[in-house]
C-alpha cells in the first residue's frame, strides 16, 4: 500500500531529524532548546546536514498546515500587540539572567500594570517562546528573551519589525487606493507614518529611526543574508587586476565593504550613502582596513561621480519600483568606463514551486513587505535583465547566479562601449 503524504511526511521528519541529531551529538553540540540557556545558532557547518534541517523544517511545516487544515490556515497569527510592548518597554532587560522575577516586580520596572504584563507577556510565551513561566507568577528568560536582552540588534529588529513593518501592512491597501501609485511616499508605510517623505529622507530627519534600520540590517546580516555568500560568490581578486576600486552604492555604514575588504589585500572600497547614514560610520571600521574604505555622502539619483572598477549596489534596487531603478542605473553611466562592472547582491524570485516551501514563504514575503515599505518589489531573473537593459543597452554579459546556500543573487553586467 501507498503511504499517504502525512505518513511520507512523517518518515521524512523521523529520518532526517535522526540524522541531524546524531551530528549534534558527534560534535558535541547542543540540543535544540528554548531553555534560556538553549543554543541560538546551532553551529551546524556540514552542507548535508543543513539540508536534513531544512527538509525537517519544510516537512514539518507542511505536515502541521495538513493536519489544521484550510479554515485554520486562514488565521495566521495577528496580534503583534505583545512583540511590540516587550521592545517598547524594553522588558527582557528587566529580567535577571538566570534568575525569576514576579509579574508584579516587572510590571513597576516596566512602568505597566501587572495585568496586563501578564497577558502580554504569557500570549509571547505561547506563540512565541518569548519568556517562560517556570513556577506560577513568577517570569524568567527563555533563549528567545535571553537574545533580545544580549543582543541590542534583535531587539531593534523587533522594535522596526513593529512600530514600522507591522503598522505598513495594516495601511498598504489603502495607500494603494488613495494614491494609485509606485512613488515611494505614496505607500503603506508613508500613510501609517503620517509623512509624505519617502522613508529614507524621513530617516534623515528622525536620526534614531536611521539608527534602529542600520541595526536591523545588521541582524538581517545572519544566516543566508550574510555578506559572505557575496564575499566568496564573486571573484574580487579579479577587479582591476586585485588593485581596483569598489563603489558600494547606498552601503550604509560599510559592513559589507569591510567583509570584502578583509579577504582582500588591495581591493580600494568607496562607500557612498545620504550624509545621515554615514555620519560616524569611520568609527565602525576595523583598524586593518581603514586606509582602504573610505565613506562619501552621495545621492544615487545624481550622477555618479567616482570612477570605479566596480559599482555594488546590495539590496538598493528592491527598495525601488522599476522607473526609480532605471534612473539609478542612469545616474551611474557617466562615471563608466569600457569593462566597469555592475554588481548587483539582491533577491531573486524563483518560478513557482522552484524553492522549498519555507524559502519560497520568506521569499514572497519579502516581495510583500517591499510593496508595503516602498511600493516596490522584489524581481526573477528576466525581470532583472529587462531593467538593466531598459536602463542602457551597453550593459552586457549579464550573469546571475545564487551561490549555495545563500538568500541573495549575484547580478553582474559589464559596461561596453
Ligand atoms: C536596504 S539598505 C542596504 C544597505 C547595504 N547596501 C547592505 O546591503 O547592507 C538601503 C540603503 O540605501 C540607502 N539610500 C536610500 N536612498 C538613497 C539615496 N538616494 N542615495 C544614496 N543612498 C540611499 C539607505 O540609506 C540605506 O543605507
Amino acid at each position: 500500500m501507498v503511504s499517504s503524504r502525512i505518513v511520507q511526511l512523517a518518515q521524512q521528519i523521523i529520518s532526517n531529524t535522526h540524522e541531524l541529531d546524531s551530528y549534534l551529538q558527534s560534535e558535541n553540540l547542543p540540543s535544540p532548546s528554548f531553555e534560556e540557556d538553549g543554543p541560538v545558532d546551532f553551529g551546524i557547518r556540514s552542507d548535508s546536514i543543513k539540508k536534513a534541517q531544512d527538509v525537517v523544517i519544510d516537512s514539518t511545516l507542511e505536515l502541521h498546515n495538513l493536519l489544521i487544515g484550510p479554515a485554520l490556515c486562514l488565521r495566521p497569527v495577528l496580534n503583534g500587540v505583545s512583540l511590540q510592548a516587550i521592545y517598547k518597554y524594553n522588558i527582557a532587560s528587566h529580567v535577571p539572567m538566570r534568575g525569576q522575577i514576579s509579574f508584579e516586580d516587572l510590571a513597576s520596572k516596566c512602568g505597566l500594570d501587572p495585568i496586563n504584563l501578564r497577558r502580554i507577556l504569557r500570549f509571547a510565551m505561547a506563540h512565541h517562546y518569548v519568556f517562560q513561566e517556570p513556577r506560577s507568577g513568577y517570569v524568567a528568560h527563555s533563549a528567545a528573551s535571553r537574545k533580545l536582552s544580549e543582543d541590542s540588534n534583535a531587539q531593534a529588529t523587533l522594535g522596526y519589525m513593529f512600530d514600522e513593518v507591522w503598522q505598513a501592512f495594516a495601511h498598504t491597501l489603502q495607500a494603494k487606493e488613495k494614491f494609485k501609485s509606485d512613488e515611494p511616499n505614496e505607500s503603506g508605510w508613508s500613510l501609517s507614518q503620517h509623512t509624505d517623505r519617502p522613508v529614507w529622507e524621513h530617516y534623515a530627519s528622525h536620526p534614531e529611526m536611521a539608527k534602529r534600520f542600520a541595526r536591523t540590517m545588521s541582524a538581517l546580516a545572519e544566516g543566508g543574508n550574510s555578506p559572505l555568500f557575496l564575499v566568496e560568490g564573486f571573484s574580487w581578486p579579479s577587479v582591476g587586476d586585485g588593485s581596483g576600486i569598489v563603489v558600494d552604492v547606498g552601503g550604509s555604514k560599510g559592513d559589507v565593504s569591510i567583509a570584502i575588504a578583509q579577504s582582500t589585500s588591495n581591493l580600494q572600497f568607496v562607500v557612498q550613502d545620504l550624509p545621515s547614514m554615514i555620519k560616524d560610520a569611520k568609527t565602525h571600521v576595523p583598524n586593518e582596513v581603514t586606509n582602504r574604505i573610505h565613506f562619501m555622502a552621495h545621492d544615487f539619483f545624481k550622477d555618479q561621480t567616482v570612477q570605479a572598477d566596480v559599482y555594488l549596489f546590495r539590496r538598493i534596487f528592491h527598495n525601488w519600483s522599476d522607473s526609480h531603478v532605471v534612473r539609478i542605473l542612469r545616474a551611474t553611466v557617466p562615471a563608466l568606463k569600457p569593462g566597469s562592472r555592475l554588481v548587483i547582491n539582491d533577491y531573486l524570485i524563483p518560478n513557482a514551486g522552484e524553492m522549498s516551501p519555507s524559502k519560497e514563504r520568506d521569499i514572497r514575503s519579502m516581495d510583500m513587505i517591499m510593496l508595503s515599505l516602498f511600493n516596490s518589489r522584489e524581481r526573477d531573473a528576466n525581470d532583472w535583465r529587462m531593467i538593466i537593459l531598459d536602463a542602457d543597452v551597453r550593459f552586457q554579459d549579464i550573469k546571475i547566479w545564487t551561490p549555495d546556500g545563500a538568500s541573495l543573487a549575484i547580478i553582474e553586467a559589464t559596461w561596453k562601449n
